[in-house]
């Protein structure tokens, strides 16, 4: 470990089916406005948000005419890239709307819609080929935390995501138990601590050293205001990704000022 390499922290609020195109405009402009009045500096703290299908190009065209501070990202997309997939969204469509991240494999996605790992894979090379960051989501269940205990099921997911993945690739990891995600219960720094050192090692693994000290590696699940410096104070933590809490404005902002209200 060289424990040198600055990574720019990342905070990402994943709407999930939450918010039409109209909300979703009222919202990045307010949440620009909050960030702008409070002098956030994004160099300091990246701040993404990750809106329906839907909303992508009214977000694409506010944050483009306003010169907004905000990357901006989808929450899935289909493994292939064009073809008789009806419901699907290529990548290509969210590189042309001008989407730096999309996420892959979130906990919903593999649970409500068995996402397996080799779909999770072909997701992510589709990502990489639409030079999209993909934002790779592991966690693991309580069953599993009880059976395999706190790193196995996450480090053997982020493997299966890497499968076939060799050069110096631009990734994002998000490590969200299950457990935690919506449950208001969220894990503790430690915790998260630990498990995001595993993934970090499967990374200087498959990715190289390099690499693996520039990836950003998330925690998610019930990240709130009060919580989040906790998180952020642990050296293999680089930011969040927040559900339920992104979508208020004043609690969004203020996480992703953490710095300010902990004095980091
Ligand atoms: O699933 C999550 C983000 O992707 C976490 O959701 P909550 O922050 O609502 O627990």
């Amino acid at each position: 470990m060289t424990g040198t390499v600055r990574r720019t922290p990342l905070i990402a609020g994943n709407w999930k089916m939450n918010l039409d195109h109209l909300q979703a405009i009222a919202f990045v402009q307010k949440l620009a406005w909050g960030l702008a009045d409070a002098k956030h500096d994004v160099a300091s703290v990246e701040v993404a948000v990750f809106p329906p299908f839907t909303d992508l190009r009214s977000v694409q065209t506010l944050v483009a005419a306003d010169k907004l501070p905000i990357a901006f990202g989808a929450q899935d997309l289909s493994e292939h890239d064009s073809g008789a997939y009806t419901g699907e969204i290529s990548g290509a469509f969210l590189s042309a709307l001008d989407c730096s991240y999309v996420l892959i494999g979130h906990s919903e996605r593999r649970t409500l819609h068995g996402e397996s790992d080799e779909q999770v894979s072909g997701k992510v090379r589709a990502a990489l080929r639409h030079n999209l960051v993909p934002i790779i989501c592991v966690g693991e269940t309580s069953d599993d935390l009880e059976k395999h205990g706190p790193s196995a099921v996450p480090v053997a997911q982020l493997k299966a995501a890497l499968s076939g993945i060799t050069s110096t690739v631009d990734i994002v990891v998000a490590y969200e138990p299950v457990w935690a995600i919506g449950s208001g219960q969220a894990a503790t720094p430690e915790q998260a601590e630990q498990v995001a050192a595993a993934l970090r090692a499967v990374l200087v693994d498959t990715l190289g050293e390099d690499v693996a000290q520039k990836t950003r590696i998330l925690y998610g699940g019930s990240v709130k205001s009060s919580n989040i410096a906790g998180f952020m104070r642990e050296p293999n933590v680089d930011g969040a990704l927040v559900g339920g809490a992104s979508l208020d404005l004043n609690e969004f902002t203020s996480i992703v000022r953490y710095q300010k209200h902990v004095g980091l």
